[in-house]
C-alpha cells in the first residue's frame, strides 16, 4: 500500500459570488521514503495541495489517506496532533522565531513530539553544530533555512513537506540546502514532498508530479533522480 493515496482531490474557495478551483480532481500516489517534487507555474495549486497533506486545510471533496487514514475527515483535534507528531514544514521564509537560538528554535519543536531526534544531533546532521548559540539574524539565509530544515527533521516526522524551500537563496546555497534535505530524507527514511516551480529542482524527484491550472497534467517515474550536484538552474 502506498503511504499516501490522494483520490479526487478538490479544492474550492468561494469569496462573495466568486469560485475558484484550486485543485480540481487530483490523484496520485506516493510510496513511504520517496522524495516526489511537485511542478507548475504560479497559481497552479501547489500551495494548496500542500497545505491539505500538511493537515493545515480541508479538501472541498476526496480522499487524502495518510498510511490508510483519510485525514480529510479528521477532525480539527485530530490534525492538530496529526501536524504536530507527522509532518515537519518547510518554507520559502524560514519561519524562525527571531529572539530564539538555532538551537532553542530547533528545541522547540522537538519539545511537542513523542519521538524527537536528538537536538544536537539534529544540528549537526544539517552542518550547523557550532552554528547552535547564534540568533537567526546572526545566520545567512542557507544557514537559517538549514536550521528550519533541523527543526522540520528533529520531529522525526514521517512526512517532510517543503514549500518552495530554495525560493529564497542563491544557486550555490540553494544546492546545499537541497542537499541537506536529501540527505536528511535518506538517513531517516521520511517521505519527502517538494514543491518548486523550477524544472531543474524537480528532477531530484522519485517521482514528478506536474500540476497546471489546479490539475495533474501528468505523473513522470524519475528511477534516476538527478544527483543535487548535476542540477543547474
Ligand atoms: N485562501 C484562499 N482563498 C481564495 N483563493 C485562494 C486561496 N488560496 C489559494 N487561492 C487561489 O487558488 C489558486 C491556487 O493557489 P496556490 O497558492 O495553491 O498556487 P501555487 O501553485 O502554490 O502558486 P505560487 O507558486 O504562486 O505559490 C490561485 O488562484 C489562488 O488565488
Amino acid at each position: 500500500m502506498a503511504y499516501i493515496e490522494v483520490k479526487h482531490e478538490t479544492r474550492k474557495f468561494i469569496q462573495g459570488d466568486q469560485e475558484t478551483i484550486a485543485n480540481h480532481d487530483i490523484s496520485f500516489n506516493v510510496d513511504r521514503g520517496q522524495i516526489i517534487t511537485i511542478l507548475g507555474p504560479s497559481g497552479a495549486g501547489k500551495s494548496t495541495l500542500l497545505n491539505i497533506l500538511g493537515g493545515m486545510d480541508n479538501p472541498t471533496s476526496g480522499q487524502v489517506l495518510i498510511d490508510g487514514t483519510d485525514i480529510a475527515q479528521f477532525t480539527a483535534k485530530q490534525l492538530t496532533t496529526y501536524r504536530r507528531q507527522d509532518v515537519g514544514f518547510i518554507f520559502q521564509f524560514y519561519n524562525l522565531v527571531p529572539n530564539l537560538t538555532a538551537r532553542e528554535n530547533v528545541e522547540l519543536a522537538s519539545q511537542i513530539t513523542h519521538d524527537a531526534r536528538d537536538v544536537d544531533e539534529t544540528l549537526r546532521l544539517v552542518g550547523l553544530a557550532d552554528r547552535a548559540k547564534n540568533f537567526p539574524a546572526q545566520l545567512s539565509g542557507g544557514e537559517q533555512q538549514r536550521v528550519a530544515i533541523a527543526r522540520a527533521i528533529a520531529k522525526n516526522p514521517k512526512l517532510l513537506l517543503c514549500d518552495e524551500p530554495t525560493g529564497a537563496l542563491d544557486y550555490q546555497t540553494g544546492k546545499q540546502v537541497l542537499q541537506v534535505i536529501q540527505d536528511g530524507a535518506r538517513q531517516t527514511d521520511m517521505t519527502v514532498i517538494i514543491v518548486t516551480h523550477n524544472g531543474a529542482i524537480a528532477k531530484m524527484g522519485d517521482q514528478i508530479i506536474h500540476i497546471n491550472d489546479a490539475q495533474v497534467q501528468s505523473i513522470q517515474q524519475n528511477p534516476q533522480p538527478t544527483p543535487i550536484a548535476d542540477i543547474e538552474w
